[in-house]
């Protein structure tokens, strides 16, 4: 072993399909967080894929916008309120291999909007304190940024 060899705990698994023939879909969501620091999920609808489960506001990005502009119109659709791009704080991003497609989704911390929010598509919102997270089914891809979320706020 070389000297600036790294030995730490094993990786844990993660599934990824890296054979690259999955399609890949680019999406951006959002974690708003109040002043309370509790983060605002939004629970999928009926007739949707992953109905009832809950997800951080957000959705796909369009040909030619950038991750910004898509998180901000698609914020606007789903819960009528304006952000600014500035006000959007990149905070991480998953990268999951769902069966269908792999997922490409960076998530950004936002504490300032304009308006109140309003389940404009979702079927139900929900402000939760970080630390009970966990008790709200979220996709797979979201169990990672949800740890890191609680180790942030
Ligand atoms: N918005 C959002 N999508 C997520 C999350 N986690 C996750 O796996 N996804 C997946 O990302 C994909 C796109 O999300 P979406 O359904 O919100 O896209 P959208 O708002 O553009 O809806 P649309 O395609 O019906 O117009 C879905 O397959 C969804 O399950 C998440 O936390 N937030
Ligand atoms: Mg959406």
């Amino acid at each position: 072993m070389t000297e600036n060899a790294h030995q730490s705990a094993p990786c844990p698994p993660r599934p990824i399909n890296v054979s690259g023939n999955l399609p890949i879909i680019h999406v951006v969501a959002a974690a708003l967080v109040d002043s309370d620091g509790r983060v605002l999920i939004a629970q999928r609808p009926e007739g949707k894929a992953m109905a009832g489960l809950w997800e951080f506001p957000g959705g796909k990005v369009e040909a030619g916008e950038i991750p910004e502009m898509a998180l901000r119109r698609e914020l606007y659709e789903e819960l009528g309120i304006d952000v600014c791009v500035s006000c959007m704080q990149p905070f991480s991003f998953a990268s999951h291999s769902y069966d269908r497609f792999h997922l490409v989704m960076p998530l950004f911390v936002i504490r300032n909007w304009d308006g109140l929010v309003r389940p404009l598509e979702a079927a139900a919102l929900k402000w939760v304190r970080p630390m009970r997270l966990g008790d709200y089914p979220m996709p797979a891809a979201d169990l990672p940024l949800v740890s890191m979320l609680q180790d942030l706020l």
